[in-house]
């Protein structure tokens, strides 16, 4: 674990004692977007102009940022015009690397580093920050397009639809403002929130974060029992940024990140809409247990010295949820349709 300064690697762990044992994550840096025409979009330069096979995505198995862009693109039908390669699940001294000896890591396919963080000097020599997964890249200009999930989640639900990307919309214009205020209390609490209590170096940073998780799934609870996903009865982006720290909940935050108040699985709405997510075609391949166990209770030494992974809970995630008959079935069919 470590960062870049003036484009030279430093290997060293957050730095929580100038913040009073609260662990505060950095802004992503790079932040163009592909667009259908090459213009620039909301923030950064343009001519990022979607074509198949141009952007090539690094992500890592475990981690629940990149995890959102794998099941946008899986969502989306663009395996074949975005490639991936998948860092291993130990993120130590050199911090993400492309060792290829754990199952599906593949290693760099496009110029073959040894470490992620050559990419980011490749982009920009002298760069100083966090080297961190997902990270876009464009082959054609050899550079960063961006390295935050979600923008790149946005870009990936609409800039490729001309190209033969799938037909859905998981950020519809009349849902817009309930989603962008869903996200934003879901990321700070929830998403942000298990890093924030596992990460935390003082019982107070630790007390507050632990307490906003668990106020904000009871939110979610009754949320999820009105509808059968979170604005309504279609899956949109706010659901696919949610489920992806709850997939890695009960397996890795309750005694990893000591987020052990409950269990995802005693939670009836939740765990039904787990499970619902988890079915729908395509997501239950973006999800790798192994990568995720693995990275998190080895890679955070400070948190767990032994590097011992746990025994793990016992899941069915395959197990009917009933809430398609509940809340009927949306409109699911045509957003899996083909175009
Ligand atoms: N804002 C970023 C956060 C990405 C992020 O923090 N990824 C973690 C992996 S789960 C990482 O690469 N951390 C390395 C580090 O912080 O040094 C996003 O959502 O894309």
């Amino acid at each position: 674990m470590g960062l870049l300064i003036d484009g030279v690697w430093h290997d060293k762990w957050y730095d929580t004692q100038s913040t009073n044992g609260r662990f505060e994550r950095s802004q992503a840096t790079f932040r163009h977007w592909i667009t259908a025409d090459g213009t620039a979009g909301p923030s950064g330069e343009g001519g990022f102009n979607a074509h198949r096979g141009r952007y090539h995505l690094y992500v890592s198995l475990a981690c629940p940022w990149a995890h959102r862009t794998l099941i946008m693109r899986k969502l989306k039908g663009l395996e074949k015009l975005v490639s991936v390669c998948v860092v291993h699940p130990l993120m130590l001294e050199h911090g993400w690397t492309f060792n290829h000896d754990f199952p599906q890591a593949t290693g760099d396919t496009l110029y073959h580093h040894d470490y992620l963080w050559q990419l980011y000097t490749q982009a920009e020599p002298g760069y100083s920050g966090r080297v961190t997964v997902p990270l876009l890249w464009d082959k054609e200009r050899q550079t960063i397009v961006s390295n935050e999930s979600a923008d790149i989640i946005r870009m990936f639900n609409n800039a490729f639809d001309a190209q033969g990307a799938r037909a859905g919309d998981y950020y519809p214009g009349p849902l817009r403002a309930s989603i962008d205020e869903l996200n934003s209390w879901i990321y700070d609490s929830v998403n942000n929130g298990v890093y924030k209590a596992g990460f935390a170096t003082c019982q107070q940073a630790y007390d507050d974060a632990v307490k906003g998780v668990f106020t904000s799934l009871a939110r979610l609870e009754q949320l999820l029992d009105k509808h059968r996903y979170l604005t309504g009865n279609s899956l949109t982006e706010a659901d696919i940024r949610l489920w992806t720290t709850l997939i890695r909940f009960d397996p890795v935050y309750v005694t990893h990140f000591k987020c052990d108040r409950y269990r995802i699985s005693d939670y009836p709405n939740l765990y039904g809409y787990l499970r619902d997510i988890w079915q729908l075609p395509g997501v239950a391949e973006t999800v790798n247990f192994d990568h995720i166990r693995t990275h998190y209770y080895r890679s955070h030494k400070t948190v767990n010295p032994t590097g011992i992974i746990s025994y793990g809970p016992c899941q069915n995630l395959d197990e009917p949820h009933g809430r398609d008959e509940r809340f009927g079935d949306a409109d699911r069919h045509s957003r899996f349709s083909s175009p």
